[in-house]
């Protein structure tokens, strides 16, 4: 089979990438719905219909674009998260959904705690005033011995607890199906309300659910001064309960790379001086990006193409 494929990730829709001639090869056509950005609504009515397959990003996929979507495969995330994917809708329309599960674990690691030790040392703040001249010093906490609670323990949570390890943390992971054969000195599954209440910082890498984790009565039940790392999806944390517990230093320090809306509003909490940002970037590494496209690339073809 042959046809249009439709490119939608950020990091793939500006220049391309190498690993997409194995598509061209194939005698497949490459479209690219949003250059550079990422695609609305009508950018995806305008070109997924046609397609037979779809390299896809974080974009919101809508029932009406599933659709819409007439001849259309087999969606293939370059990424893991597929909350942004109604998997059941897209199944009932005959279109298979995959993910590049574990592809982008690393480079989403090492930014968590990137973004941990940025807020332990307030890496971001210090350098904000030293570039303005002012030599002002907030005095930080070292992270060994301190308790790192992951919430999700799967491909990048796993990366996590072996780097928190290796920093000499305590951790302690929340996981709704722990793998008994994960095994860690210095590492052991407990209840979700355990995990948070004992923690000094806590980093999350599972899918939202229906209702944030991070609410105003699981704050108020957890450690003061705890940091917290969100490089998962903006919906596990409730913003108004975080913007409250930033105020009465409840959290000390949240630091997010997840936002409701991509490119996100000013706000509030955003604006925040004890609240760090970086862009969606967690799995926006040279290598995480290579892995992941190569293996959403076998994906497509492992669906479009006979052996
Ligand atoms: N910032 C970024 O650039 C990126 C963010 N992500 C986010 O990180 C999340 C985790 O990704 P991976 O580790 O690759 O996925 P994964 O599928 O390997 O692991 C997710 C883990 O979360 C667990 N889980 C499910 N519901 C949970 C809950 N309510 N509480 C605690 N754990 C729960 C699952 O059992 C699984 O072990 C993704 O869902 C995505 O939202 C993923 C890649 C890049
Ligand atoms: O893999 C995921 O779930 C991600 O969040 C990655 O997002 P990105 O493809 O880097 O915009």
């Amino acid at each position: 089979m042959t046809g249009k494929i439709a490119v939608t990730p950020r990091s793939l829709s500006g220049a391309g990438h190498p690993v997409l001639s194995r598509l061209m090869e194939r005698g497949f056509e490459i479209v690219y719905p949003a250059p550079g950005k990422m695609p609305s609504e009508e950018d995806l009515l305008r070109s997924i219909p046609g397609c037979v397959g779809w390299l896809a990003g974080v974009e919101p996929i809508s029932v009406r674009v599933l659709d819409a979507a007439r001849g259309l495969r087999v969606i293939s995330r370059n990424g893991t998260g597929v909350d942004n994917i109604d998997i059941p809708e897209a199944q009932a329309r005959g279109i298979t959904v995959e993910r590049a599960t574990g592809a982008n674990a690393r480079g989403v690691a090492e930014l968590a705690i990137g973004l941990l030790l940025a807020a332990s040392r307030h890496i971001p703040w210090s350098h904000q005033h030293l570039s303005q001249g002012e030599w002002r010093r907030r005095i930080g906490c070292e992270v060994k011995g301190r308790a790192l609670a992951v919430v999700g323990c799967g491909a990048i949570g796993r990366e996590v607890i072996d780097m928190a390890l290796g920093l000499g943390m305590e951790v302690v992971g929340y996981d709704p199906y722990p793998d008994a054969r994960f095994v860690r000195a210095g590492f052991r599954y407990a209840g979700l309300e355990e995990v948070l209440r004992d923690a000094d910082a806590v980093s999350f890498h599972c899918p939202p659910g229906e209702k944030p984790i991070l609410d105003e009565a699981m704050l108020a039940k957890m450690r003061k001064g705890v940091i917290v790392v969100n490089t998962a999806r903006a919906e596990l944390i409730d913003d108004g309960a975080m913007l409250a517990a930033l105020e009465s230093g409840q959290v000390s320090t949240l630091a997010t790379d997840v936002f409701h809306n991509e490119p996100p509003a000013a706000s509030a909490l955003l604006s925040h001086e004890r609240v760090i940002l970086t862009p969606h970037a967690g799995g926006f590494t040279e290598e995480s990006v290579d892995r992941a496209t190569s293996v959403a690339v076998d994906n497509l073809l492992k669906n479009l193409v006979c052996p």
